[in-house]
């Protein structure tokens, strides 16, 4: 049987003595499209914190495609939460998705020959041809969150961590975008955080419910009495709400 892409086994993760994530298991195969779900402040970023190699657990495992997280971190593209991006930064679509090239040998503003190669197909990927130029901070936050994403696949990854890549978007711009990730794993596998239900449980064929602790559901699993059960309190989900009812 293949490896797993991410291995968690028996993890716990504190801040400051508080206990955030307990006795966490999981394993993302390879090609899988995982989403990922759960209230405010159920430990989703800090589960992908640990998968970079950010932070480190107070107990248990956790490899990335075979090696530690830290060893793993170029194989991993990872979009984090647009709110926690600066966004009003001084550069084009282009040097943005440049950036995802720095690396060993690489310094900022001083890209390869093979770097501007390597990003032509990921800025025709995305959507950003006609954007190359323009500058982050004249961008609509669709247009940017296409930015945030061409940049993390300009590593080439293996692994695509997305958190919250469609908050504050239209709903035309959501279902773009996730057909676009529909594309990516193709090639690659994906871990996508979202708040939006019915939406993700219509692409992913697995969701893990992250609060405190991690239950994995398959998506055809997903009911309203799951969902309050997790959240602890009734869920506005639109889409999920007109699917089921
Ligand atoms: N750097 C930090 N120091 C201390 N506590 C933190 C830190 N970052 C997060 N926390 C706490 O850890 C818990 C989990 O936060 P986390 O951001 O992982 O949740 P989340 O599920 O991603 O939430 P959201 O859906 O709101 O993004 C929260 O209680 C949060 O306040």
């Amino acid at each position: 049987m293949q490896t797993p892409v991410i291995n968690i086994q028996n993890l716990d993760f504190d801040y400051q003595g508080q206990t955030v994530l307990h006795d966490v298991n999981l394993n993302v195969h390879q090609g899988e499209f995982l989403g990922m779900v759960g209230p405010n402040g159920g430990g989703k970023t800090t589960l992908f914190r640990l998968i970079l190699g950010l932070i480190q657990p107070r107990r248990g495992k956790i490899t990335v495609l075979n090696q530690s997280p830290h060893q793993a971190r170029r194989a991993i593209g990872y979009v984090p939460q647009a709110l926690k991006f600066p966004v009003d930064f001084p550069m084009t679509v282009e040097e943005a998705v440049l950036m995802g090239r720095l690396g060993p040998g690489n310094r900022l503003g001083f890209w390869k020959k093979n770097d501007r190669t390597a990003i032509e197909p990921i800025l025709e990927e995305t959507g950003l041809i006609p954007l190359r130029k323009r500058r982050l901070e004249d961008l609509s936050g669709g247009q940017r969150q296409r930015v945030f994403i061409a940049r993390a696949l300009a590593g080439n990854p293996q692994l695509l961590l997305l958190d919250e890549p469609t908050a504050n978007i239209d709903v035309q711009m959501e279902e773009d975008l996730f057909q676009l990730f529909r594309q990516l794993n193709q090639r690659m596998t994906i871990v996508v955080v979202s708040h939006d239900l019915g939406f993700v449980s219509h692409y992913v064929s697995r969701i893990a419910c992250v609060n405190r602790s991690l239950h994995c559901h398959n998506s055809t699993q997903i009911t309203p009495e799951l969902i309050e059960h997790m959240y602890g309190h009734p869920v506005r989900v639109s889409r999920f709400a007109q699917e089921t009812a």
